[in-house]
């Protein structure tokens, strides 16, 4: 049973078996939850009377003559159960020496039956743990032990233990408010009995002494911890949570009077007392809801117990008395704390967590899964080969000697592969990196017919910086080498000029050419032209914004349409040679007979119409 948010921490009473109860001192009303003490007026005290003084306590359940096992019900499986799924939980025994808190806790070893909350604890967490096949545990034990102010680690015996580091054991504070004990070995447990082992263990190293009420009296606190992860197989497996099951056997007060406790003995009893003398302090702070300060650090015991005891965890409290007349005010005492303990608000939330290493991995997945959506979406848009991986050294230097060779003259055409394909965003830096070396204008222009922005970069550069942005866009370029023509329009090959008397000045043809960027999203045309005087224009035009008709014309003249444009050519000479001869014979009427004179214009638009085919584009 998880506890809600804002109640407090349970607390039952249980009372240690005997032949002498003090029935007429202790109660149990019939609600099962209510126990009253009377107590006689002390004689020893002066004045003589026999008037009762009664008290009555209502905590959350009263265990009395019950077995072991209904005390594991009532006590522990609901915090069990809640540690199991990421809640902090404590289970703690409070009372005077020989009250049978160790029996509560640990039971007696001889039979199994009387087997305690620990051993029916980790009975669960394994049997649980086997039935929740969804979810992965990890399962450790620690086992502290604080005997006169001094934290002991009950499992450094262990084989294979690490033993306590330089700096000693220490409780040290955790971020969030917890607190966990430096040194204390942590011992990865994955079966009920390895779990028995280490508790056996652990009670064989615990310092137990004699007196007067209880021959094998506990001499310290001892706290055993399960600390338990849980990661849902199928849930998200960067998250998981952790809890830390405390199972607290505390050491009994004692009144050194009734127990005779000399020696050693007593100094353990005086240390005893004094740290519970402390808990009882925290535990007044932590009810008192108007108090800021707890003092936990006072003593090991309340520092050790600081995230315990209410707040993040689910507590229950077993306040064990000793139901003998002669134990009434150490009853008294004992049900005092309890009531006490009861106004403690708790706050248990389960600690989750994100675990980096799987978080970073989760997410690695996550962006392949989208790149492989993006290559999906480009592919259906008709965007192959896009990459948004950034280049490697190795390809930036490929690309860069590329361009050194093409800039020197030694490298005709740049060839760079298309893996090595610029983003928007390498686009960006490679022009950023122009701009310090070069002026570059960027001017806004408006082609008719285009609904789409158009960007036009007029780049103030040379034909050597216009090649490396040409190169650096990485399309691949067609020859952008100008043609040198006489006067004649016969093609000169510089490579190869024979030398001549005085040379006639050659003309210098720069072809328009319109270069896909398939690499560049989105889809550009990029029109270059070079032209004499060193100026070249870059033009980036969307896909959705076809070229200037005119000069789209002209370039189907040269290029598909340069066969037609020759018979055109020629027609227009026989044209012309026509007219001339109808000029000239214009005094006799034989050849044109019956047909107007046409004017010039008008043959201009005749011949356009007899040479327009559906492969010429109007003009
Ligand atoms: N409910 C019970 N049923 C049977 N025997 C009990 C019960 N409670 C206590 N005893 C017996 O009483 C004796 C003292 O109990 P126990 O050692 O558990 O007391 P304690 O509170 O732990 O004392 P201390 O603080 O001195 O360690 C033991 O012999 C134990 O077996």
């Amino acid at each position: 049973m998880i506890a809600h948010p804002g109640s407090e921490v349970r607390v039952l009473v249980r009372s240690r078996p005997t032949a002498n109860f003090a029935q007429e001192l202790i109660e149990y009303l019939p609600d099962g939850q209510t126990v009253s003490v009377h107590q006689r007026k002390d004689s020893r005290k002066g004045v003589v009377n026999n008037q009762l003084s009664s008290w009555s306590f209502r905590l959350d359940g009263v265990l009395h003559d019950v077995s072991q096992e209904e005390v594991y019900g009532r006590v522990g499986r609901g915090v069990v159960l809640g540690a199991l799924e990421g809640y902090n939980g404590t289970v703690m025994c409070f009372g005077q020496t020989g009250a049978g808190k160790t029996y509560t806790m640990t039971g007696a070893t001889e039979n199994y039956k009387q087997r305690g909350i620990i051993p029916r604890a980790l009975q669960e967490v394994f049997h649980e743990v086997e039935q929740r096949s969804d979810h992965a545990f990890s399962v450790h034990l620690s086992f502290l032990e604080i005997y006169n102010e001094t934290l002991v680690d009950l499992l450094a015996s262990v084989r294979g233990c690490p033993g306590v580091g330089p700096g000693g054991m220490a409780v040290v504070e955790e971020a969030g408010g917890g607190v966990s004990v430096r040194g204390l070995s942590l011992h990865p447990v994955h079966s009920e009995e390895v779990a028995l082992n280490l508790l056996f263990e652990g009670e064989m190293n615990r310092i137990i002494g004699a007196h007067a009420l209880n021959k094998n009296s506990s001499r310290s606190h001892c706290i055993l911890t399960v600390h338990i992860e849980s990661r849902s197989h199928t849930l998200s497996d960067a998250k998981y949570v952790t809890s830390k099951l405390n199972l607290v056997d505390l050491a009994g007060s004692e009144r050194l009077g009734k127990t005779g406790s000399e020696g050693q003995v007593l100094k353990e009893a005086m240390y005893i007392n004094k740290s519970l003398s402390f808990l009882e302090q925290a535990i007044l702070a932590l009810a008192d809801r108007r108090r800021d300060h707890v003092p936990f650090r006072q003593t090991k015991l309340t520092h050790a117990l600081k995230d315990s005891l209410g707040g993040n965890c689910n507590t229950v409290l077993v306040a064990n008395i000793y139901g003998e007349a002669s134990q009434i005010e150490e009853t008294l005492s004992t049900l005092r704390f309890a009531s006490r303990m009861k106004c403690v608000q708790m706050d248990p939330v389960v600690n989750e967590h994100t675990d980096p290493v799987l978080q970073v991995r989760k997410l690695e997945k996550e962006i392949q899964l989208l790149k492989q959506e993006l290559s999906i979406h480009n592919t259906l848009a008709n965007r192959m080969g896009m990459s948004y991986d950034t280049l490697s050294e190795t390809q930036v230097a490929e690309i860069q000697s590329q361009v050194r060779r093409y800039l020197e003259g030694s490298l005709d055409e740049i060839n760079i592969s298309l893996a090595y394909v610029l983003n928007r965003q390498q686009e960006q830096k490679v022009k950023a990196q122009l701009c310090q070396n070069y002026t570059l204008v960027e001017k806004a222009q408006s082609t008719a017919g285009s609904t789409a922005a158009k960007v036009s970069l007029c780049l103030m550069l040379g034909p050597v910086a216009t090649k490396m942005v040409l190169l650096q866009t990485s399309c691949i370029l067609e020859s952008v080498n100008p043609v040198q023509r006489d006067r004649e329009g016969r093609e000169h090959d510089p490579q190869n000029q024979e030398p001549q008397g005085p040379q006639e000045p050659l003309r210098t043809e720069y072809k328009h050419t319109y270069v896909p960027l398939y690499n560049i999203c989105p889809v550009y045309y990029m029109r270059y032209s070079m032209h004499r005087d060193n100026m070249s224009d870059l033009v980036f035009l969307h896909s959705s914004s076809p070229p200037p008709k005119a000069e789209a014309f002209e370039d189907f003249k040269a290029e598909r349409g340069s066969e037609i444009n020759r018979i055109l050519k020629e027609n227009k000479v026989v044209l012309l040679e026509r007219r001339r001869n109808d000029e000239t014979g214009s005094h006799g009427d034989r050849h044109r007979k019956g047909r107007p004179k046409m004017t010039s214009a008008a043959e201009d638009r005749f011949i356009r119409v007899n040479c327009t085919s559906d492969c010429i584009p109007n003009k």
